[in-house]
């Protein structure tokens, strides 16, 4: 069976990763959607098993050691790490999968999947991403100011990616993920195609 594409989503934080990926889920149902382990506490509204796995620091360090995370990384005060066996169940049957995850955990999960499709996530400015993560009103002054300079050095890492899309307007984000997503299939049936007949002109030329 073809492989799912497993397609890695980044950005800084607060430039709306978590807002395009719920209204991607919608315009895109077939897309399965990795849920993280974090040792971060919920936020107001957040639900275990849908938004994260909140795990206390050991539980997350068990973690580590049974390898059951495909990638992990310290992020300002907290871990937060994929589950493996979830990625690697759902691309073996054929479905495509997202990771919405920060920059050096998909830098990782590039070494162990080059053939992923890598789409880093951008604001408008500088000035609407200090707006957005401090509207949201989730961090306190500190940790905002922590994750802004964090952003600095994650957006300094997008030449690593295969894609940036700008978060101008949810829906536009997102039509060109779908854009991307599209393509990326495409270009994969360049090697798959599985017909005899098709197979047998593209051989000859
Ligand atoms: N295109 C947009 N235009 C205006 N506001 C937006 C847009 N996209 C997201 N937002 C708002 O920006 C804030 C941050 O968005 P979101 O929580 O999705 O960011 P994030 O990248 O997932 O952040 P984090 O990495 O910290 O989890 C939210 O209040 C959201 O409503
Ligand atoms: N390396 C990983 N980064 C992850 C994962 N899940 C989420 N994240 C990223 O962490 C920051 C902070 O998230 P928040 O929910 O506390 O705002 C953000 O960039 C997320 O995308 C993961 O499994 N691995």
């Amino acid at each position: 069976m073809r492989k799912g594409l497993l397609i890695v989503l980044s950005g800084p934080s607060g430039v709306g990763k978590g807002t395009v990926c719920s209204v991607l889920r919608q315009k895109m149902p077939e897309l399965v959607y990795s849920v993280s382990a974090t040792t971060r506490s919920p936020r107001q509204g957040e639900t275990e098993g849908l938004n994260y796995f909140f795990k206390s620091k050991d539980q997350f360090q068990d973690m580590i050691a049974r390898d059951a995370l495909l990638e992990y990384a310290q992020y300002v005060d907290n871990y937060y790490g994929t589950p493996r066996d979830f990625v690697e169940k759902t691309i073996s049957e054929g479905k495509d999968i997202i990771l919405e995850i920060e920059v050096q955990g998909a830098l990782k999960v590039k070494e162990k999947f080059p053939e992923g499709v890598f789409i880093f996530l951008l604001p408008p400015s500088l000035d609407e991403l200090k707006q957005r993560i401090t509207g949201r009103g989730t961090e306190t002054q500190a940790v905002i100011d922590h994750r802004l300079t964090v952003a600095r050095e994650e957006m300094s890492l997008l030449r690593y990616y295969d894609y940036a899309v700008i978060n101008d307007e949810i829906d536009a984000a997102c039509h060109r993920i779908q854009s991307i997503v599209t393509a990326e299939h495409c270009r994969r049936e360049r090697f798959l195609a599985d017909y005899a007949e098709l197979q047998a002109v593209i051989e000859k030329a």
